[in-house]
């Protein structure tokens, strides 16, 4: 379960003084739940979830994943244990050029303490699911972007997390490999994985996500499963709700 109450970040800004990037949002995730984040652009998405992966301290708020207490004071050993259970895809994660995709794999497997032979038969099973065979053992600097972004989710993905975070995963991939890594996103889930999903791709959110979360201006305006979103915004679609919003 994963439990999310009353988390706030503030960011000092030069120019305006304070910019108030996530106000007071409270949810819950169910194990084997995956919540889609839509928003528009700045409108605290990625703040959020740099949170929950514990990468940005919040400035206010409390979370807990499976019993594990963040804390927001920054205890570093509490932290690090909700770490070990979190996988985190940014769009901006970056690969190591002067490793193979395989060895990239290994590396965080590795780092995870994961037992050898668990970890090729996961390698293998990944390579093969998501049709990686032709490159995985090539360096990843002469990857393509859809190709980069195959190896990082299986990267987020190799210790087995309870909570997967994937901010953004499909932008900038061609309509086949976003079809691809969106098809392993739903093979990925399980009864235990809780996974939550920030898209700019209303079709995306609408089909691998049992619930959504709508964040404005770092307030999370509408949250529940679609149809409760748009009973609650008084819409008949999630591009009336943005229009709407657009406008606000
Ligand atoms: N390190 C920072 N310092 C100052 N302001 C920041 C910082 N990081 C984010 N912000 C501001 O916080 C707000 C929310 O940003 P965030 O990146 O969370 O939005 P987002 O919803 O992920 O946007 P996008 O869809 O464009 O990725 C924005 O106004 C942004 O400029």
């Amino acid at each position: 379960m994963l439990l999310v109450e009353g988390l706030s970040r503030t960011f000092g800004d030069a120019r305006t003084g304070e910019v108030h990037a996530l106000k007071n949002a409270s949810f819950e995730l169910a194990p084997g739940e995956t919540a889609g984040l839509l928003g528009m652009n700045g409108a605290g998405k990625s703040t959020l979830l740099r949170i929950l992966a514990t990468t940005l301290k919040a400035s206010a708020g409390t979370l807990s994943l499976n019993g594990l207490e963040y804390k927001v004071e920054g205890d570093e050993q509490a932290n690090e244990k909700i770490r070990h259970h979190v996988g985190f895809l940014s769009g901006s994660t970056g690969l190591y050029k002067r490793m193979t995709g395989k060895e990239t794999l290994e590396f965080f497997g590795r780092m995870c303490s994961m037992d050898e032979a668990e970890l090729q038969a996961k390698i293998e099973d990944f390579v093969t699911r998501l049709g990686m065979v032709d490159f995985i053992d090539r360096y990843t600097d002469k990857y393509s972007t859809g190709q980069k972004q195959k190896v990082n989710i299986c990267r987020a993905l190799i210790h087995g997390p309870d909570l997967l975070i994937l901010d953004e995963a499909t932008t900038g991939l061609d309509p086949v490999a976003r079809l691809q890594v969106t098809e392993f996103i739903q093979k990925m889930r399980n009864p235990q994985r809780m996974m939550m999903y920030s898209t700019h791709y209303f079709d995306e959110a609408e089909n691998l996500c049992d619930k959504l979360l709508v964040l404005h201006q770092g307030v999370l305006m509408y949250s529940g499963t679609k149809k409760e979103v748009l009973e609650q915004a008084e819409c008949q679609s999630l591009s009336e709700l943005f229009a709407g919003l657009a406008k606000s």
